[in-house]
C-alpha cells in the first residue's frame, strides 16, 4: 500500500542557523522589532516550505523553485471531480482550513496573508491543529490503522531533539530536494510519523489520484507561501517605512576608521554634495539710523560756486551707500543744512536739571502779583484805571499785528477791547502765558533756574522761544514806596541782592517773595527785555525775548538799567559781554555804546544767512502752531510806550534815599530825574489819541528811545486831553510838537 508522509518545514530555517531561531519564531509569529529584522522579511529568498511527497517507488522532495507571484496559481479546487475517485480537501489536508484571515497591528488585510505551516515546533508542541490536520490525512489515506497502533502513536510524536537535529540540517533552498540534506531529513521524519521508519517508505506509498499529481508541484498543494509576511514596524510611535533609505550615520571625529571601508568609499561613485545654507551673518549699523540716506540729485542747483564749495566739504553731504535702514525724516536735516538754520534741541537733549536743586530760604514762590498793606487801598482809590482803557479796531485780516492799536499801546487785547476776537487776534501774550503754563509741564513753563558761577542764581531757559515772546512774568509783592523803604532799612539792610522794581502808581513790586523771574540776571548785552503791559486793565511787568530767538539752555538776562541812588552802592557787572558796562547801573554820559554788529559783515556767511532764519519753524511752542499767530510782525508789538515807563521811574523817585542801595527797573525805563508831573499829564493824552493816530512800524524795541515817530502821536494826544485844563494842555502841546524828533522821550513832557 502506498503510502503518503506530508512534512512541512521551513526551509528558511534551514538556511543558516543564525536563522534558526526566526525559523522557529515564525510558526509563533514574533514580528520583527527593528528594521534590521524586516530586512529579513523583505529579502529575496523564499520562506517556502519543503514538502515531501512519497511514492511507492521514490521519495520524492519536492522544493520548487519561487515563483513570481502572478505566476502563482489560484488556489482553486479543481472544477471537475470524478466519482470514481475520491476528491481531497486539500486545505483540510494541509491544516490550514480552519485559519482565515488575521489581523495583526499595523498589518495591511491584504497583504498580510498568513498560511500556517506546520513545522517541527509544532509538531513537537502537540499542536492540537496540527494533530487533527494529520489524523484527517492520514484518514483520508486510508491509514487508519497505522494511526491508531500505540506503536504508532508513539512514534508520530517527534521528540525535541530530533526535530532540532531537522533544523540543523540545512541547505540551499531550491536546490536538488533529493540530494539534499532537506530530503534525507524530510525522508526520515517522514518515516517517523508513518510509524514505519525502519521500512522503505516508498513500499507504503499509495497512488496518488491524478488530481493530485497535477497539483503536487503547485505552492499551493505544497502550501508553500513564498510570498515575504509583511510587518510594519513603528517606532517611537513612529512608522518606519522598510522601503526609505538608510541613513548614514555621521563618523565621529575621533573615531578610528578602517582603511579599506575608506578604500571602498573612494571607489563609490561620488554623490552630489547637498546644498549647504550658509550661516548667516547679522550685519550691524554703522551710522544712526537716518543717516547715509540719497543725498538730492539737485542739491547745488542755485547755489553759487562758493556755496557749493562749502557744501562739498560737508560730510554729510557726501554720496554714500544708501541706507534701507529707515527714512530719513523728509530731509529736514539737509534743508537744515542748506538753509542755515539753527536748529531746535529736543528738550531731552537740554537735560533739564532733576528737581529738587538748592533754592534761596528767604525766596517763597508767588505767580501772581499780590497787594501788601494797603498798597490794595490807595492802589483803587487811584484814577488811573479808568485810563487803561483801549479798543482796537482792527479787522480778522489784520490779526491785531503792528497796526493793531492795542498792541501799540502795549494795552493787551481781550474780549472787552479787541475787535476781531479771539480767534484771529495775535495780542494775547499774557493769556498764552497764562494757558501754556496752566498746562504744566518742563518744557510749557520753559524755564528752570540754576546756579551761575559768579552771579549767584540765574534763569535759563529750556525751550526755544521766538523773538518777542512773552516767556514768563515777573510778579510779586506789590507795595507802596514807603513799605519799600521800610523793607530796605529794616528787611533787606544786610542783603546783597534786592528784588525790587518799579511798577506803577507809585507803587513798587517786590519779588523777594516772587516769581521765577527775579533770579534773572542782569547783562549789558540781553537776550530778553522787561517790559509792562495793561492787561484788563492792570499793569503787568513780564520778560519777553528780545530781537532774536532765545534757544535751549540760554541763560535769560535783560538790561537792569539800574539806578543805584549812590556811588557807594555801584555794583561791578560780571556779564562779560563784549559792550559791557562795567557796573550794574545805567549807560555812563559821554560813553558811546559799542557799534552793532552788522549781521552780514566781518561774520562768515554762514553766520550771515542766519538772518534768514525762521524762528517760527524752530521753536516749536504751540502759540507757533496758531495758523492766525502773525508773530513776523511782532517787533512793532514790543514797541515801549515811553509814557507808562516814565510812570515807573516816577515810581522810583520815593524810594532814592540814603539807605536805598538799589532797585531794579524794567529795561526800558528812562532816566529818573523826570518830574511826576509830567508823567502825569502824559499819560491820559496816550491812551485817548491812539485810536486817531496810525502808529508807525519802523518802532524797534531796542532804539525807542531815540526814535522820533512815536513822539509825534503824543503831540496829537495832548492835543485832545487838554478838554480840562485847556490853557495848560495847549502850552504842553507845542512843547511836544516841537521835541518829537528828539532822542528821548521824556524830553515831551518837560
Ligand atoms: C534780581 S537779583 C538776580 C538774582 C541773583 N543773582 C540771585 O542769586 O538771587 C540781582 C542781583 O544779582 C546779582 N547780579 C545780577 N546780575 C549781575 C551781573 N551781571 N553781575 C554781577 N552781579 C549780578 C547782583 O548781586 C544783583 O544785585
Amino acid at each position: 500500500m502506498a503510502s503518503l508522509s506530508l512534512f512541512v518545514e521551513s526551509s528558511s530555517s534551514l538556511a543558516s542557523s543564525a536563522d534558526e531561531s526566526s525559523n522557529l519564531a515564525s510558526s509563533s509569529s514574533t514580528p520583527p522589532t527593528t528594521v534590521t529584522d524586516s530586512d529579513s522579511l523583505h529579502s529575496d529568498t523564499p520562506k517556502h516550505d519543503v514538502i515531501a511527497v512519497i511514492d511507492d517507488s521514490t521519495v520524492v522532495a519536492v522544493a520548487p523553485p519561487p515563483l513570481p507571484v502572478a505566476e502563482v496559481p489560484s488556489p482553486r479546487r479543481p472544477q471537475r471531480a470524478r466519482a470514481s475517485l475520491p476528491v481531497y480537501n486539500l486545505a483540510k489536508l494541509s491544516g490550514t482550513a480552519a485559519h482565515g484571515k488575521r489581523r495583526a497591528k499595523g498589518d495591511i488585510v491584504a497583504d498580510r496573508r498568513r498560511r500556517r505551516t506546520i513545522g517541527g515546533t509544532a509538531l513537537a508542541a502537540g499542536d492540537a491543529d496540527v494533530g487533527a490536520a494529520l489524523d484527517t490525512s492520514i484518514d483520508a489515506l486510508g491509514l487508519a490503522a497505522a494511526k491508531k497502533t500505540p506503536r504508532a502513536q508513539r512514534l508520530a510524536r517527534p521528540s525535541p531533539r530530533s526535530l532540532r537535529s531537522v533544523a540543523r540540517l540545512g541547505g540551499p533552498a531550491g536546490g536538488d530536494a533529493a540530494d539534499s540534506p532537506v530530503s534525507s531529513a524530510a525522508t526520515k521524519l517522514a518515516a517517523i510519523v508513518t510509524k514505519r521508519g525502519r521500512k522503505p517508505v516508498g513500499k507504503t506509498g499509495v497512488k496518488m489520484s491524478r488530481e493530485l499529481r497535477r497539483l503536487q508541484d503547485t505552492k499551493e498543494f505544497s502550501h508553500i507561501d513564498d510570498r515575504p509576511v509583511v510587518h510594519s514596524v513603528w517606532s517611537n510611535g513612529k512608522y518606519i517605512d522598510p522601503n526609505r533609505p538608510v541613513e548614514r550615520r555621521r563618523p565621529r571625529k575621533n573615531a578610528k576608521v578602517d582603511k579599506s571601508e575608506i578604500e571602498v568609499k573612494q571607489e563609490e561613485p561620488e554623490e552630489p554634495a547637498p546644498q549647504v545654507k550658509k550661516p548667516r551673518v547679522k550685519k550691524y549699523m554703522d551710522h544712526g539710523l537716518y543717516s547715509g540716506q540719497d543725498v538730492p540729485k539737485d542739491m547745488v542747483r542755485g547755489l553759487t560756486a562758493a556755496e557749493k564749495k562749502q557744501l562739498a566739504q560737508l560730510p554729510e553731504l557726501r554720496p554714500r551707500k544708501e541706507n534701507k535702514v529707515m527714512p530719513a525724516p523728509i530731509f529736514g536735516g539737509f534743508r537744515t543744512l542748506l538753509a542755515g538754520r539753527d536748529f531746535k534741541l529736543p528738550f531731552h537733549v537740554c537735560n533739564p536739571l532733576p528737581p529738587g536743586q538748592p533754592k534761596p530760604d528767604e525766596w517763597k514762590k508767588m505767580t501772581k502779583n499780590r497787594f501788601i498793606g494797603e498798597s490794595k487801598e490807595i492802589w483803587k482809590k487811584m484814577p488811573h484805571i479808568l485810563d487803561y482803557q483801549s479798543k482796537c479796531v482792527c479787522k480778522p485780516e489784520d490779526g491785531c499785528s503792528e497796526s493793531c492799536q492795542n498792541r501799540i499801546m502795549l494795552y493787551e487785547c481781550d474780549e472787552t477791547n479787541c475787535n476781531i476776537g479771539k480767534a484771529f487776534c495775535t495780542n494775547r501774550a499774557f493769556a498764552n502765558l497764562t494757558a501754556r503754563r496752566a498746562r504744566g509741564g518742563k518744557y510749557r513753563v520753559g524755564v528752570e533756574v540754576i546756579k551761575t558761577s559768579d552771579r549767584g542764581y540765574g534763569v535759563r531757559s529750556n525751550r526755544c522761544f521766538r523773538p518777542h515772546q512773552i516767556i514768563m512774568e515777573y510778579a510779586g509783592e506789590i507795595i507802596t514806596e514807603e513799605e519799600c523803604e521800610r523793607r530796605m532799612n529794616e528787611v533787606y539792610k544786610d542783603n546783597e541782592c534786592y528784588y525790587l522794581m518799579s511798577f506803577d502808581q507809585n507803587m513798587i513790586i517786590d519779588a523777594t517773595t516772587g516769581s521765577i523771574a527775579r533770579f534773572v540776571n542782569h547783562s549789558c548785552n540781553p537776550n530778553c527785555r522787561m517790559i509792562k503791559w495793561i492787561v484788563s486793565g492792570q499793569p503787568r511787568m513780564a520778560l519777553f525775548a528780545g530781537d532774536k530767538p532765545i534757544m535751549t539752555g540760554e541763560e535769560l538776562t535783560y538790561d537792569y538799567n539800574f539806578d543805584p541812588f549812590s556811588a557807594k552802592n555801584v555794583q561791578k557787572c560780571l556779564c562779560g559781554q563784549p559792550n559791557c558796562r562795567g557796573v550794574l547801573g545805567p549807560k555812563p554820559k559821554g560813553v558811546k555804546p559799542p557799534p552793532k554788529e552788522n549781521p552780514g559783515k566781518g561774520r562768515g556767511k554762514g553766520k550771515g544767512k542766519g538772518g534768514k532764519r525762521k524762528f517760527k519753524d524752530l521753536s516749536g511752542n504751540e502759540e507757533n502752531q496758531d495758523p492766525n499767530n502773525k508773530a513776523k510782525k511782532r517787533k512793532i508789538q514790543d514797541k515801549p510806550k515811553p509814557i507808562r515807563t516814565l510812570k515807573a521811574v516816577k515810581a522810583l523817585k520815593p524810594v532814592k534815599g540814603p539807605k536805598v542801595k538799589k532797585a531794579l527797573k524794567p529795561a526800558k525805563t528812562v532816566k529818573p530825574g523826570k518830574t511826576l508831573k509830567s508823567i502825569k499829564v502824559v499819560k491820559p493824552k496816550v491812551a485817548k489819541v491812539a485810536n486817531v493816530t496810525k502808529p508807525r512800524k519802523t518802532l524797534q524795541p531796542a532804539n525807542a528811545k531815540t526814535t522820533k515817530r512815536p513822539y509825534s502821536k503824543v503831540s496829537i494826544k495832548l492835543v485832545k486831553n487838554t478838554a480840562t485844563t485847556k490853557g495848560q494842555r495847549k502850552k504842553r502841546e507845542s512843547t511836544t510838537i516841537t521835541v518829537s524828533g528828539a532822542a528821548s522821550g521824556l524830553s515831551v513832557s518837560v
